[in-house]
């Protein structure tokens, strides 16, 4: 299913407004400096913050449309979702956590346990499923919102700065893991700081600035050609 929005939101001061189309099985990568909207837009996408104006569709559903004062809550939108305030249950075990979702769907525990394990192994934490979700280090918790968010096969997946706190090696294990879920057919929009994050794994790339699309292509083509001077800065970050 296409994820479709044109997000409009005014929040004290700031505005944003975006508009994108994300298809089937095509990750979307979000760029931009501190401040630029990134997260307002993931969070409008969830259901969190409300639109000011426009829509968002999923599958040709309407989840929010601001005409008609259509507003889906987070939680009836079937989307996995890693937030930058989307903490884990501290109290939880990892393994827990990753199977918290498909267990609210009613797959059964056994089944949502090994699922959950399988998971967990994927992004390197194996040896970690048993560990309360407090105890984990940031970059743990981080590679355990990423599971979580997979976990419930989501319509759509929202992932903002998922492998910020992953160093080198850890990387690329995980990005695996969201390009395993993206290719059972479903849209995702990815925001981070990383141009290779961009490059690895996204179709199309979308740079904000104050708010507003400065400059979207594939990732190869913008840093073949970078529009302003922050994108200059992020390709040259790269040699
Ligand atoms: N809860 C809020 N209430 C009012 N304004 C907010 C709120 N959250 C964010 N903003 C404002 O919205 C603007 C965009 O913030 P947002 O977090 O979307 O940017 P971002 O691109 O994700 O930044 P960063 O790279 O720092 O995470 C900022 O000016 C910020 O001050």
């Amino acid at each position: 299913m296409t994820l479709e929005a044109h997000v409009r939101v005014a929040r004290g001061g700031f505005r944003l407004d975006v508009a994108l189309r994300v298809p089937p099985g095509s990750v979307l990568a979000v760029m931009g400096p501190n401040g630029s909207g990134k997260s307002t837009l993931l969070e409008v996408i969830a259901g969190l913050v409300p639109l000011t104006a426009g829509h968002v569709r999923l599958g040709g559903e309407d989840l929010a449309d601001a005409a008609t004062g259509r507003h889906l809550p987070p939680h009836e939108r079937g989307l996995g979702v890693a937030l930058q305030d989307g903490l884990l249950f501290g109290h939880l075990s990892a393994r827990e956590n990753v199977a918290f979702g498909p267990r609210a769907q009613g797959v059964a525990a056994a089944a949502a346990r090994s699922a959950a394990d399988a998971l967990l192994t994927d992004v390197g934490l194996a040896g970690h499923a048993r560990t309360r979700a407090d105890r984990l280090s940031g970059g743990q918790a981080q590679r355990v919102v990423v599971a979580r968010a997979v976990a419930a096969r989501p319509r759509a997946l929202l992932l903002d700065e998922p492998f910020g706190a992953l160093d080198a090696a850890t990387r690329p294990p995980v990005r695996a893991v969201v390009r395993r879920a993206v290719a059972r057919g479903i849209p995702a929009v990815v925001v981070t700081h990383d141009l290779r994050d961009a490059l690895d794994l996204a179709d199309v790339l979308l740079v904000l600035q104050d708010g507003a699309e400065v400059q979207r292509g594939t990732p190869a083509g913008v840093v073949a050609a970078p529009s302003t001077p922050y994108v200059e800065q992020v390709v040259a970050g790269l040699a």
